[in-house]
């Protein structure tokens, strides 16, 4: 592989399962932003937002996404927030192709209900407040270099067979041998 593959969308879009299948079937490693900063800090992403803040956590989650952006070509998991950073984005640019997994509201909620991991999600409406933050982020997704729809149906293979097919239509040269 010549270059890094980052994939971006909303909570619950698939990134973290899904970049992990990809990375089984390229053979590289699999790079998730949130597991990393978790390691680093030794803390939870809820405790990292309730003790520092979002402000701090997203400054770890930049430092994080440009040091595995340097390292060899891997399969880059993000937090859905990290590609509202115009810097994030330009960064990711430069050395890698970035995926969106675009998925349907219905779908995103149903993965994220019952999970009290995401503390964005930690509010009165948390559907209107995943709903109001996938109107709000949906246009700066689609500046992905590649946009994968995901249907509720399709499983954690079939949509890393759907990644594989639509980055080899776009950008064949990056699945070659590095
Ligand atoms: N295509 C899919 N089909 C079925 N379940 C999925 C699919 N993608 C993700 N999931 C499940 O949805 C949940 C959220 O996925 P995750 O990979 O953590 O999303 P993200 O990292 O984008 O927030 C997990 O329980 C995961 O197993
Ligand atoms: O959308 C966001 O702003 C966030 C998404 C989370 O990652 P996932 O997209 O992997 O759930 C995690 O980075 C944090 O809770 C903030
Ligand atoms: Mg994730």
């Amino acid at each position: 592989m010549r270059r890094n593959i980052v994939l971006i969308g909303m909570m619950g879009a698939g990134k973290s399962a899904v970049g992990a299948e990809l990375s089984r079937r390229l053979g590289v490693p699999l790079r998730d932003t949130d597991a990393e900063i978790v390691r680093a800090a030794a803390m939870s992403i809820p405790e990292i937002f309730a003790r520092d803040g979002e402000a701090f956590f997203r400054a770890r989650e930049s430092e994080v996404l440009a040091r595995v952006l340097r390292g060899d070509p891997a399969v880059i998991s993000t937090g859905g927030g990290a590609w509202m950073s115009a810097g994030n984005r330009d960064l990711v640019a430069a050395s890698a192709v970035s995926v969106w997994l675009n998925v349907p509201l219905p779908v995103l909620w149903q993965r994220v209900r019952q999970r009290p991991t995401r503390p964005l999600l930690q509010t009165p409406d948390p559907r209107g407040t995943l709903e109001r933050l996938l109107a709000d982020r949906a246009p700066s997704y689609a500046l992905a270099e590649i946009v994968v729809p995901v249907d509720g149906h399709a499983s954690v293979e079939e949509t890393a067979t759907r990644v594989l097919e639509a980055i080899r239509a776009r950008r064949p040269d990056i699945l070659e041998p590095a």
